[in-house]
């Protein structure tokens, strides 16, 4: 354990962990009753637990040194096979976009697109995040081999899209962090920025019903559920609950293709705007 500790991104999730999350479990109940059916990003056991009444991001922009350790954690999390994202390479058909537009909404360190540019040569990539996170990574990125078909832009994403007729707005790892009222206006935020072929390719976690998936799945599913609670008010969705967002966002948004990849705790959910729904 303790040469485990000696990796950088282990100890950021070991201590995102205890530090975070377990200060937060032990506050579930209070928060439930204090805050009972609330869907506010602010009213989450980790409010509770460290007395904070920032919503968690917003808190851990102002403290680099925290918002570091969950971005060690999130890389971490990438290096388990499940989460790894050569299923979202591999899962797409990235080259049949032909020379296109992606924005990376919440990209963080863009290492989603840069895996994606290898892959689909003809492709451009926006990378957003927000504002202390994009000046860092501008940063550290500048005159690195790969990153020249990457531009990093901050932009909140509970405001409107700035770069309209893009083929995809992907979300990778974003919606599950948000309650319904709030994953909905993310959506509504990409819906005006449509023109025709635009879609919004969600990659999250489709939670499956109980005992329909091997031990480990389950567990792991379950736990993110939990730690989605505990941290951030949110939840992982089950089918009907994606299904449920996607209507209340936008009554034209149509989920048009799920795909699972062999081995990925992330389903590719894909969405266009059916004009013809407009009721
Ligand atoms: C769970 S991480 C996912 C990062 C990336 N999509 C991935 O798959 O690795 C969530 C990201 O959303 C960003 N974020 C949080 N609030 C945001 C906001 N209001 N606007 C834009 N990005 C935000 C965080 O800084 C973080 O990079």
């Amino acid at each position: 354990m303790s040469k485990l500790l000696t990796i950088p991104s282990i100890r950021d999730s070991i201590g995102y962990l205890v530090e975070e999350g377990f200060i937060g479990a032990g506050r579930i109940s209070e928060a439930a009753e204090m805050y009972r059916g609330s869907q506010e990003r602010n009213h989450a056991p980790w409010n509770v637990g460290h007395g904070i009444d920032l919503p968690t991001f917003q808190f851990f922009e102002t403290n680099p040194k925290r918002m570091a350790r969950f971005f060690g954690n999130m890389e971490n999390f990438g290096s388990q096979d499940a989460y790894n994202i050569r299923h979202l390479v591999e899962g797409y058909d990235w080259t049949g976009l032909g020379e296109a537009t992606v924005v990376d909404v919440g990209g963080n360190t863009g290492h989603v697109s840069l895996a994606l540019s290898k892959k689909a040569p003809a492709l451009n990539f926006i990378v957003q995040d927000l504002e202390n996170v994009i000046m860092d990574v501008k940063e550290r990125a500048e005159g690195q081999p790969g990153y020249e078909r990457l531009r990093f832009e901050a932009h909140d994403f509970f405001s409107p899209q700035p770069v309209s007729g893009a083929a995809v707005y992907l979300l990778r790892f974003i919606c599950h962090d948000y309650s319904d009222k709030y994953a909905a206006k993310i959506l509504q935020g990409l819906v005006p920025a449509f023109r025709q072929k635009s879609r919004i390719l969600l990659f999250d976690g489709i939670m499956p019903a109980p005992g329909t998936v091997n031990n480990l799945a389950e567990r792991k599913a379950r736990i993110m559920d939990m730690e989605m609670m505990i941290t951030y008010n949110a939840v992982e969705r089950d089918l009907e609950g994606w299904k449920a967002l996607f209507a209340k966002s936008d009554k034209r948004l149509k989920l048009q293709s799920i795909t699972t990849p062999r081995g990925s705790a992330h389903s590719l959910m894909e969405l266009v705007l059916d004009e013809a729904s407009d009721t």
